[in-house]
This record gives C-alpha cells, sequence and structure tokens, in this order.
C-alpha cells in the first residue's frame, strides 16, 4: 500500500518540509533542504513506513543494495528567462552507497502526468543526484496530509496495463517476520526461480500459468464477489522443495513475503493484528502448518516426528467452490486454526486485495480437516522425491550440463530409490568437477537401492516365515 501511495506522499512531504524550514529561516532564490528518511522511528522500535515506500519507489530505479541512506532535498530554481519552480530530489546521501551511484533519475511533469527519466544535479552542479523526483509546482499548504491531484505511480500506471507487462523485475523484496504484534523487515535475496526449482514441468508450468491467472483476474474477482486471494497448500518430505517454491513464487511476483510464526502469537487479537496490516501484493507463509495448533515450537516436533511419508501421487487441485466457513467457534483468547482460516476467508479478506496465501506442511494427512475443504486452499501442490526431470533442473544448475555419460545411470537409479532434492543438491555440492560430483551421487544411489532391496529380502523372509509358521 505504502508503495503505492509513495509519489503522492513523497510530494506532500516535501511540500510540508519545505514550508516548515520556509517559515522558519525565510525563503531565499537558490535553498535546499534535506529530509533525511530513517528506516526506523522510536529509538528503533518502529518501522518508518517512508522509509519502504521510498526503497519500494527507487528500487525500481536503481540497485536496492545501494539504498543504504537516503535524502529528500526541495530547491527552487530559476531558470534562463527568470521563471521559478520549486525542484524535488530524492537522492541517496554521499557516501551511503554501496555500490557506484547510478546516474539515472526521475522526474514528473505537473498534473499527475507519468513519471519520466531526467537529468538531476546537484546545487554545484556536478551530476551527484542518482534519483530526482520532480514534484509538480509548490501548492501553497504545507500539510503533509494534503494531496495533490493524483499522480500515476510507476505501481499506479504498471496496474493498469496488461500483468505480463509489469515492472515485476525491478521491485526489491523484503521479508517480514512477526514479533508478538509487528512484523519486521529484512532484505530478501533468496536466488530461487521457478527456473532454478526442481521438480516434474508440467506441474511447474501449471503453477505459473495459475499464478499469471490470477493476476490478471482482478475484474473476475470482483464480478464473482470473491476476494482477489489465492491459497496454496505446499505438501510433501521434507527437502523436496516447499521452502524454495515459496521464494520462487515471492521472486516471480515480485511480492513482498510475510512469514507467519504462530508460535510467536499468543492471541487472536495479535494475529487479526498482523494480518490486518499486510499490504496488498504480499504473500502470507506459514509453514509446518500441521505443528501450529499444538504446544510445541515448530522446529522441536519435526525433530521428534519419526517417519518420512510415502511419496504420493502428483496433486494439482484447483477447487473454485466458495469457502466455507465455521470451523469451529473462535476462541476468545488462543490462536485456533478455526480462527485464522475464519479472518482469512472473512476479514482479512475484504481489508486487501491481490494477496497470496501459502501454507506448508510436510504431513497433509495430519492436517485438520477445516483445512483441506473444497475452497479452502485454491491449490494443493505435491513436492515430491527427486525425479529425472528434477534431477536435470539440479545439474543444470550446479554444473550447467545438460548430459553426461553418468546420467543414464542416475536416471535407472533414481527410478527405483527415494532421494529428495536437498539430498541430490547436497551431493552435487560436493565437488565443482561434475565427475567426481556425479559418482558421488550414484554411489549414494547405488548403496539406496542395495538398502533397499536388503529390506525387500527381509520382509519377504518373514512373510515366507510367518506362512511356515500358520502351516
Ligand atoms: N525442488 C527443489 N529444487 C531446487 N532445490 C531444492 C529443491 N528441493 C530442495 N532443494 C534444495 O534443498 C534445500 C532445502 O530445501 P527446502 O527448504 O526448500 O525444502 P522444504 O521442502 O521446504 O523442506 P522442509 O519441509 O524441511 O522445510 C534448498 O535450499 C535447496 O538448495
Amino acid at each position: 500500500m505504502s508503495r503505492e501511495l509513495l509519489p503522492d506522499e513523497l510530494r506532500a512531504v516535501a511540500r510540508w518540509g519545505a514550508a516548515f524550514v520556509r517559515a522558519r529561516v525565510g525563503a531565499a532564490e537558490k535553498e535546499r533542504h534535506t529530509v533525511v528518511i530513517r528506516r526506523q522511528l522510536d529509538g528503533g522500535y518502529g518501522e518508518n513506513q517512508m522509509f519502504e515506500a521510498a526503497r519500494a519507489y527507487l528500487a525500481t530505479k536503481i540497485d536496492p543494495r545501494a539504498l543504504r541512506r537516503l535524502s529528500l532535498a526541495r530547491s527552487r530554481c530559476i531558470d534562463a528567462d527568470g521563471r521559478s519552480s520549486w525542484t524535488t530530489l530524492l537522492c541517496l546521501e554521499p557516501g551511503d552507497s554501496s555500490t557506484p551511484p547510478p546516474t539515472c533519475s526521475m522526474a514528473s511533469s505537473s498534473g499527475g502526468r507519468p513519471w519520466r527519466p531526467a537529468a538531476a544535479t546537484t546545487a554545484r552542479g556536478a551530476a551527484r543526484a542518482v534519483t530526482a523526483v520532480t514534484a509538480p509546482r509548490a501548492s501553497s499548504s504545507p500539510s503533509p496530509s494534503s494531496s495533490a491531484s493524483t499522480p500515476s505511480t510507476p505501481t499506479q500506471r504498471s496496474s493498469a496495463t496488461s500483468p505480463s507487462s509489469w515492472p515485476r523485475r525491478e521491485r526489491a523484496l523484503r521479508i517480514f517476520m512477526n514479533e508478538e504484534r509487528s512484523w519486521h523487515g529484512f532484505n530478501h535475496h533468496h536466488p530461487a526461480t521457478f527456473d532454478t526449482i526442481a521438480m516434474e514441468p508440467d506441474l511447474k508450468k501449471s503453477i505459473v500459468d495459475d499464478l499469471d491467472r490470477f493476476l490478471k483476474r482482478r475484474d473476475y474477482y470482483r464480478r464473482i464477489g470473491k476476494a482477489w486471494k489465492r491459497g496454496y497448500l505446499l505438501h510433501g518430505p521434507p527437502g523436496t522443495g516447499k521452502s524454495s517454491l515459496v521464494a520462487a513464487m515471492a521472486n516471480y511476483l515480485r511480492f513482498n513475503l510475510y512469514d507467519l510464526d504462530l508460535s510467536q502469537v499468543r492471541v487472536n487479537a495479535a494475529l487479526q493484528r498482523l494480518l490486518i496490516s499486510m499490504p496488498n501484493k504480499s504473500i502470507l507463509v506459514i509453514e509446518d502448518i500441521d505443528c501450529c495448533f499444538d504446544a510445541k515450537p515448530r522446529e522441536d516436533h519435526k525433530i521428534t516426528t519419526a517417519a518420512l511419508d510415502q511419496p504420493e501421487d502428483f496433486d494439482f487441485s484447483d477447487d473454485g467452490g466458495g469457502a466455507p466457513r465455521g470451523a469451529g467457534d473462535l476462541q476468545q483468547k488462543n490462536v485456533t486454526l478455526s480462527g485464522l482460516l475464519n479472518f482469512i476467508d472473512g476479514l482479512w479478506s475484504t481489508s486487501g486485495e491481490e494477496r497470496v496465501i501459502v501454507f506448508t506442511t510436510n504431513y497433509k494427512e495430519r492436517l485438520d480437516p477445516a483445512l483441506l475443504r473444497p475452497g479452502r486452499m485454491d491449490v494443493h501442490v505435491y513436492m515430491g522425491y527427486c525425479g529425472w526431470d528434477a534431477f536435470k533442473t539440479l545439474a543444470h544448475n550446479y554444473f550447467l550440463v545438460g548430459d553426461h555419460p553418468l546420467f543414464p545411470e542416475v536416471r535407472e537409479l533414481l527410478a527405483g530409490v527415494e532421494a529428495t532434492p536437498a539430498e541430490v543438491s547436497e551431493m552435487l555440492l560436493r565437488s565443482e568437477d561434475v565427475d567426481v560430483a556425479l559418482r558421488g551421487l550414484t554411489e549414494l544411489l547405488r548403496e539406496r537401492t542395495r538398502r533397499r532391496a536388503r529390506q525387500e529380502a527381509a520382509i519377504e523372509n518373514e512373510v515366507v516365515a510367518e506362512k511356515g509358521n500358520a502351516a
């Protein structure tokens, strides 16, 4: 939300800041004021929404890693024929950039016309300012809350065009984690993309198509009277890429991630507050949802859990029905699954739009039936053991190879034993030499094949012995 409001707010704040300073020091023909937008307020405890907004906007123009410290400045200039105008500059603070300052800059014409590139210079004429936003001609109101005519921000402008033309790749991504009642954000540079995710190609394509369809369907959701949100349940054994898929989805959509740890949330009111404060265009993730509604913390539960799932058939259901409500009563105090689901389907879904919800679990069969009902999670994705296609993606990721003399053997071995993509990745990481790495992998898979043969032989012997005893 804040990033959509940015140009409005920035201009309002700039006007207010300039008027404030002018009122105290008196206006000069050539004056420059600087406003530093701090990342945090209240001695580090409160997030400054303006910082996020500035970061989000500038990230569409310059390398987000350079956005350490920003200056917001406003100056009055006299042009050659004596006319004066006001210019608002938003730029990196000198010496705070971790990368060489980019030279591009942005300016808008007045009257809410689209933002456009423009040259920006410092007072001394040097091309130092890295990103400048030229506000419309100054209005007299110093109030930060007064808004000028609705400008066309990059985000607003792009949302009017087709989703495929959105500047998705250009936005900086953040991941937010909850502590009690508030979110704390960090930069999100997870490298996973749909190119690097190892999974069955048709399934991958189905997910990408589903996301694309979702983005295009604002009017459709409005017409049918449903909230513009999409729920995904990712399930499968540990190490099959569920978290990586979430990161790939975030990178693909260019949506920020909100990773909700329910063990940090004690009461429904806190949960609701967290959810309500999530902006549009974001992904809510709750990992290991099967572990969330008992007393045990997430990791402990995982460690004490015994055997892995048996692999299931590929599952990609898309149930379009309405969301049933009322999976049990919402408790007054403690966070409950029904409280969470009802809130997501109820108030939350009307308080924003274009949001994706992802639940992950290693144990789908342990999930509360309320979560599996048709219409609850729109899409169920089974992330399974490493098959041949997934292996080829990993081999390409690690060694940029599409073929190798050991490939036929790997293919045959993978067809007979279970290895997660995480296990295969780990073997491929062990050496930079593709021959060495693949030999290590085939050895691991051969050993698993032998162990499996021994287990099957033992079971067969037991059956024979039982039959003998019965006779
Ligand atoms: N399908 C995959 N494609 C690419 N890499 C994968 C895949 N699955 C696992 N990996 C690799 O294994 C690591 C662990 O995978 P990830 O955490 O995504 O699995 P997970 O299914 O979420 O596991 P868990 O259920 O334990 O949280 C990843 O960082 C990645 O390197």
